[in-house]
């Protein structure tokens, strides 16, 4: 339009960068950063985090250079947020349960030139060198981060982290993003259901889901924040980023159990911690030696897996007030939210929580999640009923995947992302998950929806953990088989735990077996159920007689 120009004025691409910048001015005084009897105000966070850009260009590092980082939930794994992408590089998390094997591959994979790793990790990073070294693959410059009551232990290390910190100096020229859609991060997926992928966020992506988490999680300024979401999983949530926005003050943790979380909760009145349904259940079967009363408000953000409504229930019974939220890491993490309504608040508590468990509406800054017909690309009818693939299209999409444009390209066939997630939509528009396409069993040509089985399994009163996958069954191609945990002490045969499916489900729903024994998780929180269905398989075909009871 005549009189309108595009300049530096009006127009600056998007970086959640400048968060911190604005963070120091408006809360220089307020504490950013606590770690046991370490604490930080955010003057002194954003004073760090130019040291280390100035120490990172100092050795080399250039724009689009990655940068790795393997460390839990700590004040360095913090400051890489800001430090690395000050530099113009881009942050790599790993994740902390990797082994040395998928470490090298990884590295390999992203190229990353200079590497930190907690002290508690170094094994599994030398392990990893040593197998990039074989296939003479260049090393990274490795930064040690130690506490400082332990000493440098290995000559692969190059420096220790708060060394190099001090010998840089905090004047450093920011290497703000030249494009918005420039990178900001590698993040690879969880590798649930497969070989973990590279997705690339952007500077812009990262800073409309930074300002989406902190409406999502209903945080005002100065919230608290317990660091119970690990920070290399979609950079937690993109809230390592948010909660700079509002000068909050980050907890960090190294390990999370119901006692630390309680513990912190009332020794920092935390306001607001986050966790997937793993977290929740290891909160709401807590000994009550562990548990304690909460200081205030605390709310929680859960997601990335299902949660079970018996869970929510009785997390609003502790008096959590629990919002849920879905996506991937292809969407930055939250891409759904189950935007609570006022009206159902005067509801019986097992129908909010069942209301709750819903995955919900796509948040501010998506532009649509639609269920569609992977083929026809039709959107399915609003009748809880016809399931179809979860598709986002929206900014805070991932740019794609990293080295691999193929993956990329198939991701966005159709114009939308494809989730590989399958779902329903109600009738008044939120959409519930039912699957992934892997994990949905197919019984005599019936769909069932494991999520649904092992929320029945979850309202067991034995049940700690439970999880169910197609068995392969000669005459109804599957049946389901669910594993289960049951809670210390509890005592349920697998008879008792089929009746009680089978009194609450249709009897194709219900598991024909019952496998008793820990579930395999991933650091995410996500049950491993390739290696179930592999267990499953091994189990072998139900006879044909008995199946035909079903
Ligand atoms: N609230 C939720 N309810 C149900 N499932 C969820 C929820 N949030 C996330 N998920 C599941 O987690 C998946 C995203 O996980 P993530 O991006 O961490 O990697 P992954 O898909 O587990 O790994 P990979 O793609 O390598 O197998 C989603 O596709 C969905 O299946």
């Amino acid at each position: 339009m005549e009189g309108s120009i595009r300049c530096s004025a009006n127009y600056v691409p998007l970086s959640p960068i400048g968060f911190l910048e604005r963070a120091a001015v408006v809360y220089g005084d307020r504490t950013s950063v606590v770690y046991g009897s370490v604490a930080f105000t955010w003057r002194e966070t954003r004073e760090r985090c130019l040291r280390l850009a100035s120490a990172l260009a100092g050795l080399g590092v250039s724009r689009g250079d990655v940068v790795a980082v393997l460390a839990p939930n700590i004040p360095a794994m913090y400051e890489l947020h800001f430090g690395v992408p000050m530099a113009g590089a881009i942050l790599c998390t790993l994740n902390t349960r990797h082994d040395s094997a998928m470490v090298s591959l990884l590295l390999k994979h992203c190229e990353a030139k200079v590497m930190f790793v907690d002290y508690q990790l170094l094994e599994v990073v030398q392990g990893a060198f040593k197998l990039l070294s074989v296939e003479k693959v260049k090393l990274p410059f490795l930064v040690h981060i130690s506490e400082p009551t332990r000493s440098v232990p290995s000559p692969l290390v190059n420096t220790e982290y708060e060394s190099l910190l001090m010998t840089a100096s905090p004047q450093f020229e920011i290497r703000w993003p030249i494009d918005e859609f420039d990178p900001i991060s590698l993040n690879y997926t969880s590798g649930t259901t497969s070989r973990p992928k590279g997705v690339i966020y952007s500077h812009r992506g990262a800073y409309l889901n930074s300002l989406v988490t902190i409406l999502i999680n209903d945080m005002h300024i100065l919230p608290v924040f317990l660091w119970t979401v690990p920070m290399f999983h979609c950079n937690g949530w993109c809230l390592t980023w948010g909660l700079a926005a509002q000068g909050g003050t980050n907890i960090c943790i190294r390990n999370v159990s119901a006692k630390i979380i309680f513990d912190s909760i009332s020794l920092h009145k935390v306001t607001h911690i986050g966790g997937a349904p793993t977290v929740l259940n290891m909160i709401v079967n807590a000994p009550d030696t562990d548990q304690k009363p909460l200081p205030g408000r605390v709310n929680v953000m859960t997601g990335a897996a299902p949660p079970p409504p018996k869970v929510l229930f009785k997390m609003e019974e502790l008096g959590f007030h629990v919002m849920h939220s879905y996506g991937l890491t292809e969407t930055y993490g939250p891409g759904t939210i189950c935007t609570w309504k006022p009206e159902w608040d005067s509801l019986p508590a097992e129908d909010r929580a069942r209301i709750k468990s819903r995955q919900g509406v796509h948040h501010l800054a998506l532009e649509d999640v639609d269920i569609k017909d992977p083929v026809t690309m039709k959107s399915v009818p609003p009748d809880a009923k016809t399931i179809g693939e979860v598709m986002f299209r929206g900014n805070t999409v991932m740019n794609g995947y990293y080295k691999d444009i193929n993956a990329t390209k198939e991701a966005f066939a159709g114009g939308w992302f494809r989730s590989g997630d399958l779902a329903v939509r109600h009738a008044d528009g939120y959409i519930q998950l039912k699957d992934r396409s892997k994990d949905i069993i197919i019984s005599g040509g019936e769909n069932i929806s494991t999520i649904e089985v092992e929320s029945v399994l979850f309202s067991h009163p034995a049940v700690l953990e439970a999880a169910v996958v197609g068995r392969p069954d000669e005459h109804w191609g599957e049946t389901p088989c669910a594993f289960v945990k049951l809670k210390e002490g509890s005592c349920c045969s697998a008879e008792e735990i089929i009746k009680f499916c089978r009194d609450r489900l249709p009897h194709y729903m219900a598991p024909r077996a019952v496998v008793f024994e820990d579930l395999p998780k991933t650091s995410t929180g996500k049950i491993q159920k390739f290696i179930l269905r592999e267990k499953a398989k091994a189990m072998g075909s139900l006879l044909r007689n008995s199946g035909s009871k079903l």
